[in-house]
């Protein structure tokens, strides 16, 4: 519950500086003995000001006549309150005459004093002796937060931290240019006892917020920090880098600029960028950022220009000039050129590759030329037609044959292999269309041929080109009448069997020399696979080896194994006359030879080294000397592969061969060459 007492204010000039300091020293008498806090408030207001402080008590400016109240909230006040409102009004009866003047003065300074205070940007706490706080300027509650009515009249160290203030009055010294934060701010603080006849009665503390400086010092810390990395890149860079003013004159240039234009121990800083290139005309469009120039060197290098312009604010205030030399430019070009036709490739290849159907999902390659082949293959597995695969042993003829047959309608029916080339031509007939019982001496039981076995589904006959006349005759007539007739019998068996033929044989050649029926060939060859050999697919090898290692680790349960840089180098170089079968055979054969996980060189067959164990180079595919002409593909593709690697690109690469490069792309391609 608050006390109040009510008290009209007699004195001349109402509460004015002297009455002030009278009543301050009687209030802080009395708080001391009640132990309580004292506020003096006008009528009309709700919140009143310490009575134990002269300022607060004259900035109410209260005058001769006017109500006021003198109050508090402590328990136990009523009868500080009492003494305090006597007492103030005893004061008006203690006034003389002779003092008025001196009134007067003190009011006016004391007040011009508080507009000081109250004007000033830095924070200002006054105290008196006691540590109670009886000056809280207005820059100190923006500071600090704290309002200053709730920090006059009580003691200063429980309200403001970091300040210390106790310490002050305690040290009597002072104490200048302290750097702390209050909250967030920092400020920078001066502190100072006031000493009268070398009593401390009072001390007064002096701050200004400093956290702007502080945010322009780290702002102008980042700035430098942004120009030392600036200038470090300017000066890694490859490019020459030339910064100009509005008046066009050279205010940076950097190292690879000097060296471009050889300007080095010349004064260009300061310098008309024109100056520098006087045969060069660069106009003002050139300096809007808007076009580009390039110049040529005495020594003939041309390099391009190009200058933006540098806008601060909205205002022009010089360009940055960059020059790139075009041969590099070129380069790139190539490179950049090279590279999309290589990616162009590979998302054809990879389409291509996810076209397949899954049966085929078992043969490993990515190289265009596998790619296009297992294309035709899957394409005719989808028909019944009759298929004639071709390529040297080991490329996988037989595994796209089956491939063919899984992925076609008679997948859930037989496919039954025959290597024409493996049986004597006397006993291939009764192997593939069987025998009556008594046919031949021998012959104690009939036996169905592999074109029964096969109904319904795929006979596979490889090695077709080593199967004698008689026997093309009689194929000829079984697939013509779609019917064959066991030996020892007449009666003809209908067959449903798809056929599906390999051959490394020249079979065009044999038939101009009458060895193989052209009757036949066309019969068998409606639709052609050709499987290209290893050495004209390395790309591959990688991906073929890594197979291989699974494969036969899990066939020999060997932990998987990786294979050395240098084996696989050497893989590459050579010429793999028994393809794929042999690059697996030597696979098998360097894992079984390992000691570690790796398969190294030592691990695989001497013949990839010359006698001092070094890698054979890789020679040509083909010799123009010798029985062994080389096709016209192959000798194409040397020497479009010869004809990169020499010029680095396929637009020079085009020159020298006299094709365009679109050209040269697409045989790179046809190739898969790297
Ligand atoms: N692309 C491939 N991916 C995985 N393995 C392959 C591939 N090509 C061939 N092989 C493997 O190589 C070996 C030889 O394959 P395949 O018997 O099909 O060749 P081929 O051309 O029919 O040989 P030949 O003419 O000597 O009969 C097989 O073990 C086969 O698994």
């Amino acid at each position: 519950m608050e006390k109040t007492q009510r008290i009209v204010i007699k004195n001349k000039n109402g509460l004015h500086t002297r009455v002030a300091a009278m009543v301050a020293r009687q209030s802080q008498k009395i708080e001391k003995i009640w132990d309580c806090q004292l506020y003096l408030r006008r009528t009309d207001s709700l919140e009143g000001v310490p009575c134990n402080s002269v300022l607060p008590l004259v900035s109410l400016k209260v005058k001769k006549g006017e109500l006021v109240e003198v109050y508090s909230r402590d328990l136990g006040s009523d009868e500080a309150v009492f003494k305090l409102a006597s007492f103030i009004k005893q004061t008006a009866e203690l006034e003389v005459p002779e003092t008025e003047v001196i009134d007067s003065i003190l009011q006016e300074n004391t007040l011009a004093s508080e507009k000081i205070f109250e004007s000033i940007n830095n924070g200002l706490i006054a105290m008196d002796s006691n540590g109670i706080i009886n000056i809280f300027n207005r820059a100190a509650e923006e500071i600090t937060g704290i309002k200053a009515k709730d920090i006059i009249g009580k003691k200063g160290d429980e309200w403001v931290p970091n300040f210390n203030l106790n310490d002050l009055l305690n040290s009597k010294r002072e104490n200048l240019g302290l750097k702390h934060k209050i909250g967030k701010k920092w400020v920078i603080t001066n502190k100072s006892p006031i000493v009268v006849d070398e009593e401390v009665v009072g001390g007064v503390v002096v701050f200004q917020d400093i956290s702007q400086i502080e945010e322009l010092s780290w702002e102008l810390h980042s700035v430098k920090e942004l120009k030392e990395k600036l200038n470090n890149i300017l000066e890694t860079v490859d490019d020459g880098i030339c910064m100009i003013n509005h008046c066009r004159e050279i205010t940076y240039v950097n190292h690879p600029f000097i060296k471009m234009f050889k300007k080095a121990g010349t004064q260009v800083l300061t310098r008309k960028i024109q100056d520098l290139f006087p045969d060069e005309k660069l106009g003002d469009s050139f300096f809007l950022g808007k076009g580009e120039c390039i110049m040529t060197t005495k020594d003939g290098r041309e390099f391009i220009m190009n200058a933006r312009p540098i806008i601060i604010e909205s205002k022009f205030s010089g360009n940055v000039v960059v020059a790139k030399e075009l041969t590099e430019i070129a380069k790139l070009a190539d490179r950049i050129e090279l590279l999309s036709q290589k990616t162009q490739f590979l998302q054809e290849e990879l389409a291509k590759k996810e076209g397949l159907n899954q049966s085929f999902g078992n043969i490993v390659g990515k190289s265009g030329a596998l790619i296009e082949s297992l294309t035709v293959a899957s394409k005719a597995a989808r028909t019944d037609a009759a298929v004639l695969i071709r390529g040297e042993s080991g490329t996988g003829k037989e595994m796209v044959a089956r491939a063919i047959h899984l992925a076609g309608s008679r997948s859930n029916k037989p496919f039954v292999g025959m290597n024409c080339a493996a049986i004597p031509s006397n006993l291939l007939e009764s192997e593939l269309f069987g025998y009556e019982k008594g046919a031949f001496t021998g012959a104690y039981k009939e036996k169905r041929g592999k074109f029964e076995i096969a109904s319904g589904g795929s006979i596979f006959l490889d090695e077709i080109g080593d199967m004698d006349k008689a026997m093309q005759a009689k194929l000829l007539r079984v697939l013509q009448e779609q019917e064959i007739e066991r030996i020892g019998s007449i009666k003809p068996i209908k067959i449903d069997v798809r056929v599906i033929a390999a051959t490394n044989s020249p079979l065009e050649e044999m038939m101009k020399e009458g060895t193989f029926r052209r009757d036949l060939y066309y019969r068998l060859n409606v639709i052609t696979v050709l499987l290209p050999p290893l050495r004209q697919r390395k790309g591959d090898i990688p991906l073929l080896v890594e197979h291989f290692t699974k494969k036969i680790s899990k066939k020999y349960d060997l932990p998987n194994c990786k294979i050395k840089k240098s084996a696989l180098t050497a893989l590459e170089q050579y010429h793999f006359p028994g393809n794929v079968r042999e690059l697996e055979n030597m696979i098998e054969g360097g894992m079984t030879l390992s000691n570690s996980d790796w398969i190294t060189l030592d691990d695989l067959p001497g013949y990839l080294c010359d006698e001092s164990g070094n890698v054979k180079p890789l020679t040509n595919t083909f010799s123009l000397d010798g029985d062994n002409l080389p096709t016209f593909e192959e000798m194409e593709r040397e020497l479009i592969d010869r004809a990169i690697k020499k010029h680095g690109s396929f637009r020079k690469a085009g020159v020298a061969l006299g094709l365009d490069h679109k050209t040269i792309a697409t045989k790179v391609r046809k190739y898969n060459l790297q």
